[in-house]
């Protein structure tokens, strides 16, 4: 708890500022803001379709806003874009995992591209998700809860100080939650950042954990 104290800084790391986004011809965010600070999770929350995964996606630089602003560490994007990207790791909907690959070929690929990393370190990182068994399998033969943490594996392996997950525990069960909530919990306790979209609540009413609600 102190450790969450000391990681939190006085200055928001990230920021959405009266965001705006129409798709079709629903004006699904009408003036959306929130501030990220070290050390924090935040879950945005709401009924299916009220724009929780857009939200995501307009923070993430994948979809374009009709107004409003996203600000990293004081910098509003696109301004200083290619070092936002290097400081996030995004989790969609989708495991964005290649079937034919194995788990540790899935994770060497997804991670190598952004800095080296040793088997060791991959096959440790599977164990701490407890699916150290699947490293040498190919990703179809994983069950949907497996691919769900080889996924998540590789958003911790990325060293990125801000995870944007989508749904992040879909497919997981109790035990799988717990694993997972002991990694956001040592990531915020890190000063790293999370931002999540979520039906479920993770880290109920633990300090550093707040929600969004879209209505
Ligand atoms: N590519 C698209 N083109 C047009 N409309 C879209 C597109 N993608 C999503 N939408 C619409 O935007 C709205 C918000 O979708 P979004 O996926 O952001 O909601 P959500 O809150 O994440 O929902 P859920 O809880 O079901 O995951 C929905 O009405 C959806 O139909």
């Amino acid at each position: 708890m102190l450790a969450q104290v000391a990681a939190t800084s006085p200055q928001p790391q990230l920021e959405a500022r009266a965001v705006h986004l129409w798709r079709g011809e629903k004006h699904l965010l009408r003036g959306v803001s929130f501030a990220l600070y070290s050390g924090e999770l935040l879950q945005v929350v709401g009924p299916n379709g009220v724009g929780k995964t857009s939200l995501l996606r307009c923070v993430a630089g994948l979809l374009p806003t009709e107004s409003g602003e996203i600000v990293w560490r004081g910098q509003q994007l696109p301004e200083g874009r290619d070092e936002f990207h290097r400081e996030l790791a995004y989790l969609a909907h989708v495991n964005g995992l290649k079937a034919e690959l194995t788990a540790l070929e899935n994770l060497r690929f997804g991670v190598s591209v952004r800095r080296a990393v040793t088997t060791e370190e991959l096959r440790e990182t599977l164990q701490l998700l407890h699916v150290e068994a699947c490293a040498d399998l190919p990703v179809r033969a994983l069950s949907a809860g497996q691919k769900r943490r080889v996924a998540l594996a590789r958003i911790m392996l990325t060293r990125a100080s801000l995870w944007i997950l989508d749904e992040p525990i879909t497919n997981l069960d109790k035990a799988g939650i717990a694993l997972f909530e002991a990694r956001i919990a040592e990531h915020m306790r890190t000063g790293g950042m999370i931002l999540t979209a979520a039906h479920q609540l993770l880290l109920q009413g633990q300090p550093g954990v707040r929600t969004l609600e879209l209505r």
